[in-house]
């Protein structure tokens, strides 16, 4: 649970380098512009263990610099599991392609990957996620900890246009990258006010 006073929010999708970064960066902005982002918790973070360590993708990246929306985010896997998290990336470099594209629009980083705490579960007010997979990811995992107080949803529940699933741009191009966008605009904006 947050500090008294503050709410919590993790976006959550299956590799944390598309969809849900972009859905923290979107939020966040918009308490910032909104003179609340004080009062709220803000992070992003995986279902899988793809992306560890590794910067939002180059076409999310392009997509909000477009839009003028800063976005700083390192792609973290919280595994809700009785048995250890992997470590298969611990201390791993950042991908060399993610590194390049940064270093072309010169933004310098130096990532590393950050195992995550069970903790998400009981300390996020509200966990929003993008597709029925990650939904059935997420709803499998907050059975193996007890008395969590999360509640999970699809951040598409929340669009005035009723569009309910964010679909994975991965293999996608540009213009799906600006569906996202536009799909979590629209959800952020209802999801702040009803928080409001
Ligand atoms: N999986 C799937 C999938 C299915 C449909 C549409 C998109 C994706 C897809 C695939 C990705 N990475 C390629 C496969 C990764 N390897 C899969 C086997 C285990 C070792 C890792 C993604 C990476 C980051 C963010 C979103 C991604 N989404």
């Amino acid at each position: 649970m947050a500090a008294t006073g503050t709410k919590s929010v993790l976006f959550v999708c299956l590799g944390n380098i598309c969809r849900s970064p972009i859905a923290e960066a979107v939020f966040r902005k918009m308490a910032t512009d909104a003179g609340v982002v004080d009062k709220w918790r803000i992070d992003s973070a995986a279902t899988s263990t793809y992306e560890i360590g590794n910067p939002p993708d180059h076409r999310g990246q392009a997509c909000m610099k477009g839009h003028g929306v800063p976005m700083k985010h390192v792609a973290r896997q919280w595994v809700i599991d009785s048995g250890a998290t992997s470590d298969w990336n611990i201390d791993s470099s950042p991908d060399a392609r993610g590194l390049a594209c940064l270093r072309k629009h010169g933004i310098e980083t130096s990532h590393r990957a950050r195992q995550v705490t069970k903790d998400d579960f009981m300390s996020f007010d509200y966990i929003l996620c993008m597709d029925e997979n990650n939904l059935s990811e997420l709803n499998r995992k907050a059975k193996l900890v007890k008395n969590h107080h999360s509640k999970i949803e699809l951040l598409g529940s929340y669009d005035p246009q009723k569009q309910l699933i964010i679909e994975d741009p991965y293999y996608g191009c540009d213009k799906d990258f600006e569906k996202v966008y536009e799909q979590c605009v629209r959800c952020c904006k209802a999801f702040l006010e009803m928080n409001s």
